[in-house]
């Protein structure tokens, strides 16, 4: 199993950097990890560790870079929609090699990400959130990008996982790895990036290994997020992944095929998205990040005198969003910008007793097939049949892990046929010869890696049903995504739970289900047939 080396920095809760006080992992991303921290006082921060000496040595000087941009970004920027970065460290200890050197970002924690809070209208079956509500985030979205724009940077990765949500509702944008300066109109960067919200022109300017990223590319990736919040998941574009997707952006802009947005979207709305999604750079260029913001404040304004007047007839307004997410990540409100300086931090490990919640979101896959709208949205979520032999304890805890992963095809009842097939629901299951342990049959040493704290005692065990479910959850829902990078999407379900038996090497060289784990996959998809009645 092989997942980035960062992500498995696995630091304790009571762990200290600097004045902060690690009180649980939030997730990791590309190249870092991020954890909950608290100070003496009681603020609230999220500190995002680089650590890039944990890469391969090929690929360890240009994430350098990008490391170095995104300290130099966080720092020189400060707008009440981005994320504020409070100070950068660099953190000194020596005992954990892992961690000594490396560099940590302290921002202002945010409550969710907009990824979560779509993922989770989603798989509750919530349609889109409520108009003024969403023209409202979208409106501080606009306002962060004119800001980054203005300052002649490009964000380059804009997408509902880099939108926060801070815990008063206000609207940051985060996540700076991308960010680059422009150097005349444009600039280069490595080719990384949510392939669901380049342009299509990006495809066809690369070029030894780097891509050309301009204003432009922002403001497409707005256009895509703009739909996406204002249908509550759906792409632009039809197809069931991210590949798919990029493909009908390129038929487009080739002329291959119209432009069509989806019909709920108020027309103002739908003018917008048009002009953010014109086919090329060229024609994009009309629409600037600081008109592009004016516009997303005056539909917000017009949506909200609808509210007040009564003429909005839509779900109720208030907070985005309604939908259940996880509970955690609490802070209390924005705080004040400090130091801007590379400081050194003494950093001493403290055992304590921690509240753990982990969120986990990878890249998105939020896009649903065209003509997926609320309905959809709950027949994808794959609640589980009311008669099923589930046990009922288990359910609001198999539910609650599969909304932890925003890929479609870790359900309920996907979890639910792999709990049945791995130790049919046996909290106490135990096959000490091949060493697999619990509910979820896991490996002691291979757990660790994937370990969550689904119960939220601070501790994280392979017996606890909540803590074994919430890792397999985490797991497959890598799995599932690095088989669609491989462009392997065929029969998902049954890649991830041969994936999960064996390994994601051996499915990728295998090509498919391995001959050795087919009865058992074969029992994972007739439970999951069963259980999506
Ligand atoms: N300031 C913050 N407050 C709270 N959570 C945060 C903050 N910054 C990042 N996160 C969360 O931490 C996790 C990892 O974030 P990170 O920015 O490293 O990667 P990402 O955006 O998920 O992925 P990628 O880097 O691949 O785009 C995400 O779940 C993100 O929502």
């Amino acid at each position: 199993m092989s997942e980035p080396a960062h992500s498995r920095l696995d630091l304790p809760a009571g762990y200290r950097v600097g004045e902060w006080t690690l009180t649980g992992r939030i997730g990791a991303g590309s190249w870092g990890v991020v954890y909950a921290a608290e100070s003496a006082d009681g603020t609230q921060a999220a500190v995002k560790f680089l650590p890039t000496h944990l890469l391969p040595p090929g690929q360890r000087a240009s994430m350098e870079q990008l490391v170095r941009r995104e300290v130099r970004f966080s720092l020189e920027t400060d707008h009440p929609h981005v994320v504020s970065t409070r100070e950068v460290l660099t953190v000194r200890d020596p005992g954990r090699p892992e961690i000594d050197g490396v560099t940590a970002l302290v921002m202002d924690r945010a409550e969710h990400s907009l990824q979560e809070l779509l993922a989770a209208r989603r798989s509750s079956g919530e349609g889109p959130p409520a108009l003024p509500e969403a023209a409202r985030v979208l409106a501080g979205a606009g306002a962060g990008l004119a800001h980054i724009h203005g300052r002649g940077w490009v964000h380059g990765d804009l997408k509902p996982g880099n939108v926060l949500l801070a815990p008063d509702g206000e609207v940051w944008l985060g996540d700076f790895g991308l960010t680059v300066e422009l150097d005349g109109t444009h600039a280069y960067v490595p080719p990384l990036g949510s392939l669901d919200h380049v342009p299509p022109e990006w495809w066809s300017e690369r070029e030894g290994g780097r891509s050309t990223v301009r204003p432009t590319a922002d403001i497409w990736a707005f256009g895509v997020l703009a739909h996406q919040v204002l249908t509550g998941g759906l792409h632009p574009f039809p197809g069931s992944t991210a590949r798919a997707r990029a493909l009908g952006a390129q038929a487009y802009a080739r002329g291959g095929a119209p432009l069509r947005l989806d019909n709920t979207i108020p027309d103002g709305w739908r003018e917008l998205i048009a002009d953010c999604l014109r086919p090329d750079h060229a024609s994009r260029a009309a629409l600037d990040a600081a008109a592009l913001a004016e516009r997303t404040r005056e539909l917000e304004n017009s949506c909200a005198a609808d509210a007040r007047s009564g003429r909005y007839e839509g779900p109720a307004a208030g907070r985005f969003l309604g939908a259940r997410v996880p509970a955690g990540r609490r802070t209390p409100g924005r705080g004040r910008r400090r130091l801007s300086i590379v400081a050194a931090a003494v950093t001493v490990p403290v055992v304590a007793a921690a509240v753990s919640v982990a969120l986990l979101l990878a890249d998105e896959e939020e896009g649903a097939s065209p003509g997926g709208g609320p309905g959809a949205a709950s027949a994808q979520s794959g609640a589980l049949p009311a008669d099923s032999d589930v046990p009922r304890d288990l359910r609001p805890v198999i539910e609650d892990a599969a909304r932890q992963c925003a890929e479609e095809e870790v359900t309920p009842a996907f979890l639910a046929a792999m709990l049945k097939a791995e130790s049919g629901f046996d909290a106490d299951a135990r096959r000490p010869e091949s060493n697999e342990y619990g509910i979820a049959m896991w490996t002691p040493s291979v757990f660790k890696g994937w370990a969550k704290d689904g119960d939220k005692d601070g501790d994280k065990s392979y017996m606890s049903p909540p803590d074994a479910i919430a890792a397999m959850s985490n797991f497959v829902c890598w799995l599932d995504q690095k088989y669609k990078k491989e462009g392997m999407d065929e029969d998902l379900p049954g890649l991830m739970a041969a994936g999960y038996r064996t390994s994601s090497r051996t499915v990728l060289q295998a090509g498919g289900v391995p001959e050795r784990v087919r009865p058992h996959v074969q029992r994972v998809e007739r439970y999951l047939e069963e259980y999506t009645r």
